[in-house]
């Protein structure tokens, strides 16, 4: 397997400066952060490992209703969805292995510890908020492609299967083609 086509994490954060880059204080206006395009989705990273000494990142995604997001799961990362706006159908399985799903609106919030199989479909054009273990969230730079433009007013970015390959596998995740879910 080859990582030709990602961001070397040796030369550091690809957005230099647009985050302190260590603890300390700091805000962000809307727009402000590092801003990456994977698929439609437009994903904002607020916080990442770098401030938090690699406990947490933080970010938003920005997503036009129709995007699916494909079944998958992490090794180590745990995640949370928090609807701001729009609708998102979040499936995932359950501690029993049972299939779920459930449609979150604006103040609903999901939580999907690693280990578990999930998927989301934005229902209706959405932005959400998460919360994910340290160091995951330049999991979007890498599969999807950084951009300067913080709207999803421009051209998807739909990465190959080799990219997407590379990306899990530097940031201990699988994706599940095979996997599918009841009412999908
Ligand atoms: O699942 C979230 O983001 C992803 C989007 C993709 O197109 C592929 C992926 O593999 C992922 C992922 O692994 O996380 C996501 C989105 C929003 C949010 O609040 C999250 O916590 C995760």
């Amino acid at each position: 397997m080859s990582f030709e086509y990602l961001i070397d994490p040796a030369k550091g954060p690809q957005w230099t400066g647009r985050l302190p880059g260590a603890p300390k204080p700091y805000v962000l206006r809307r727009g402000e952060g590092e801003t990456a395009m994977l698929f439609g989705d437009l994903f904002t990273v607020l916080l990442s490992g770098d401030e938090t000494e690699n406990q947490f990142g933080i970010i938003t995604a920005d997503s036009p209703a129709g995007d699916v997001i494909p079944t998958h799961s992490h090794n180590e990362t745990h995640e949370t969805f928090y609807v701001i706006e729009g609708k998102v159908r979040l499936f995932f399985e359950d501690e029993e292995g049972q299939k779920q799903s459930s449609l979150l609106a604006p103040g609903d919030f999901g939580f999907v510890p690693a280990g578990f199989a999930h998927a989301y479909q934005i229902v209706e054009d959405a932005r959400m908020m998460g919360t994910l273990s340290g160091g995951f969230e330049r999991f979007f730079q890498h599969m999807g492609t950084p951009t300067d433009h913080a709207t999803t007013d421009q051209p998807p970015f739909i990465p190959d299967f080799p990219r997407m390959q590379a990306a899990a596998q530097q940031h201990n995740m699988q994706f599940l083609p095979d996997y599918t879910w009841p009412n999908a």
